[in-house]
């Protein structure tokens, strides 16, 4: 938590006034948005884009001005957390389910900065399964094609029902334990007719700030 926290705030002082901001989504992405909030109450004068409708809920809680991606041509600095980051700043992310939104929002984004814990620094991705987001037609056929990659897929749920994106389409959890070539498994699975966008985040993340349990922080 504190690890988590600390990462966050330290990548919530690169946000400068007038800075169209992308809010990210999950446990990390929390605390920059509560730093976030705090600089806005003080007088920091932003506005945000956000990844997920939660994120977005949670921003205008705390008086960040959020707008529409439509009303968007380009993003300063995105903050955003991930479920693994390897060596060279490829990512894994999507655990929360907002893989897609949060893709676009990246590739949108002047910077992105990723925020982690040290549980999350691997040398190799693929022992989180990896999240695709399929379209809910013929989704069986997208998950088999899906098991051929080397994985084992296996659809998301919430509780007795298939969890839905906030985009109303299913994830599939990808357990692939080493994924050596992520660059060409991001081109192969985005390729199957049904999958929307994969969690693989290649050569997005312009900074990598990891918090540590001890209270350190660090710029990759
Ligand atoms: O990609 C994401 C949500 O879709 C999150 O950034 C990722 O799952 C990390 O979450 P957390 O900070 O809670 O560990």
């Amino acid at each position: 938590m504190e690890s988590k926290r600390i990462a966050a705030e330290k990548a919530a002082a690169y946000i400068r006034a007038g800075m169209i901001v992308g809010l990210g989504t999950g446990s990390t992405a929390y605390w920059a948005i509560q730093k976030i909030g705090k600089n806005v109450k003080e007088g920091l004068s932003i506005q945000a884009v956000a990844t997920s409708v939660h994120s977005e809920n949670l921003a205008k809680e705390l008086g960040i001005p959020v707008l529409s991606i439509s009303e968007v041509d380009s993003i300063d600095l995105t903050i955003d957390g991930a479920d693994e980051v390897d060596d060279s700043w490829n990512l894994i992310k999507g655990g929360g389910g907002a893989l897609l939104r949060e893709k676009i929002v990246a590739s949108m984004s002047k910077e992105l900065i990723i925020i982690v814990d040290e549980s999350k620094k691997v040398n190799q991705l693929g022992k989180f399964p990896l999240p695709v987001e399929i379209v809910q037609f013929g989704n069986e056929v997208t998950q088999k094609r899906l098991g051929k990659l080397g994985c084992v897929p296996q659809l998301r749920m919430s509780e007795d029902q298939a969890f839905l994106t906030d985009n109303g389409n299913y994830i599939v959890d990808c357990h692939f334990e080493h994924i050596i070539q992520p660059h060409e498994l991001n081109t192969t699975i985005n390729m199957i007719p049904g999958v929307v966008d994969n969690g693989l985040f290649i050569k997005l993340a312009t900074r990598v700030i990891v918090g540590y349990n001890d209270g350190s922080v660090v710029e990759l």
